[in-house]
């Protein structure tokens, strides 16, 4: 049975969320007792860009949408990070986000600065030719600050590759030659990765087999319940399938389903596929909410959908071990630390999550030295990097005697701290 009256999650709108990403940089910075001047820096996102992108919809009529694109910081190479359609797309939001890419390329050694993008729109009430004509107005609009060595954009909530083949097609036009390096997550025809749309899911999947095994435990012991089954959770959910693990609920942003024995993934999936995306109905198995799945008893929590989903006023009543953020941003710093004190190992988003912009990475990589892998070579390089990394942020941890995410953010922000003293970038 499931608990009929549960606390429910703020709605993003009010929580801060570059606040929330500054008071995680601010816990690193007292650890690393990191100049003030650098922490004054480094809580500054270094450019911020908003444009107005006018379109004409199927209708006739025009509307004027606002476009963001925060560049945080770029001191370890050229900014990187996803472009978000989702109707809660703030400045501040895209700002923090931003933020976290930085401290995640940092934190996983690969030669990025952090940036975001988004405009605050539902994709689904746009035609195709809308998103198209959207995407592509967006993206001149931003042409002088994106490039392959200034600034590489990727998919993220309500993009993917389609967007991205758009936004290269775009970029390459205005400068009058193919340049595939503009963007990752592109399409395998115009030199995306193989790997590249699991990715996300994929490194979610290891990073939950590696914390399990600290444990002592396995995927094929684990119960999990997982929030949002778009790209990153959907992957996930399948990935975990295939390993063995029990996935007890899944949802989308209208609710979801819970099945104490176990949902069939690829059954759910091919269900929707038939079903136009609603998994309502689906056989055995009852309706359950966003705020309700949280607060199930499993051994593993995986949020994959927005901000600010475990707060103050629903941490105490979760009931795993392990909460996995494949979201970024998913838990408050209060929730987190209720976490904690209840022996919860948060598995922090800027480490569970990186398996997306790695293999992003290694589609640059593939893309400059013009030699493509086949998939098994993607997934072997993204996982020993997923591996090093989660092994880095355990011993960190350990060293320090501080929480996994404390760990990992002094291991991203002290790379960067340390980059930006070695370049010498302030007096
Ligand atoms: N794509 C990537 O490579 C990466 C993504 N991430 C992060 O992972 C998270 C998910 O991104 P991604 O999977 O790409 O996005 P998608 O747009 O592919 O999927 C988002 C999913 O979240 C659901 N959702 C939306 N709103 C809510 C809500 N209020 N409550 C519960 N579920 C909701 C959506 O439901 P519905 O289907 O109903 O819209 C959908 O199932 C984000 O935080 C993103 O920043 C992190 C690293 C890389
Ligand atoms: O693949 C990328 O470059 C960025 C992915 C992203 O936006 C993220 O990790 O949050």
């Amino acid at each position: 049975m499931l608990a009929s009256s549960t606390p429910t999650a703020p709605s993003p709108a009010h929580i801060c969320p570059y606040a929330q990403a500054c008071s995680y940089l601010d816990w690193a910075a007292r650890e690393l007792k990191l100049d003030p001047g650098v922490l004054a820096i480094l809580s500054t996102p270094r450019k911020v860009v908003t444009v107005a992108i006018p379109v004409r919809l199927d209708n006739q009529q025009i509307q004027v949408l606002a476009g963001h694109r925060v560049q945080h910081c770029d001191v370890l190479g050229p900014y990187k990070g996803g472009i978000r359609y989702h109707p809660a797309v703030t400045l501040e939001e895209v700002s923090a986000l931003a933020m976290l890419m930085t401290w995640k390329c940092a934190l996983m050694g690969i030669p990025y600065g952090g940036a975001k993008g988004g405009i605050p729109i539902d994709p689904r009430q746009y035609s195709i030719s809308e998103l198209e004509r959207i995407t592509r107005r967006y993206t001149s609009e931003l042409i002088k600050d994106i490039g392959p060595a200034i600034d590489i954009p990727a998919p993220d909530m309500g993009t993917s590759a389609r967007e991205m083949a758009w936004m290269m097609d775009t970029y390459s036009m205005n400068v009058g030659h193919a340049v595939p390096g503009v963007v990752t997550g592109k399409p395998l025809s115009i030199g995306g990765s193989r790997g590249r749309e699991m990715a996300t899911g994929r490194g979610v999947m290891i990073t939950v087999r590696e914390a399990l095994a600290l444990r002592g435990g396995s995927l094929a012991e684990a119960t999990v319940l997982i929030q949002g089954f778009g790209n990153v959770g959907g992957a996930a959910a399948n990935l975990l399938h295939q390993a063995g693990a029990k996935i007890l609920a899944v949802s989308r942003g209208s609710g979801g389903l819970y099945n104490p024995k176990g949902l069939d993934i690829p059954a759910l999936k091919a269900y929707m596929k038939e079903h136009g995306g609603s998994m309502e109905g689906f056989p055995g198995a009852e309706p359950i909410s966003n705020a309700e799945l949280l607060l199930q008893k499993a051994d593993v929590l995986i949020p994959a959908a927005l901000e600010n989903q475990i707060t103050e006023a629903n941490a105490d009543a979760i009931q795993v071990q392990i909460v996995a953020e494949a979201a970024n941003g998913p838990t408050t710093l209060a929730a987190d630390q209720i976490l904690e004190s209840r022996g919860i190992s948060v598995l922090p988003d800027i480490l569970t999550n990186a398996g997306g912009v790695v293999v992003s990475y290694l589609e640059w990589v593939q893309g400059l030295s013009y030699v493509f892998w086949d998939e098994e070579r993607v997934n072997q390089e993204m996982e020993g990097l997923m591996v090093r990394a989660f092994g880095r942020v355990v011993q960190e941890a350990a060293d320090r005697r501080v929480p996994l995410r404390l760990a990992a953010y002094t291991l991203g922000v002290g790379r960067v701290a340390q980059a930006l003293q070695d370049r010498g970038l302030y007096p």
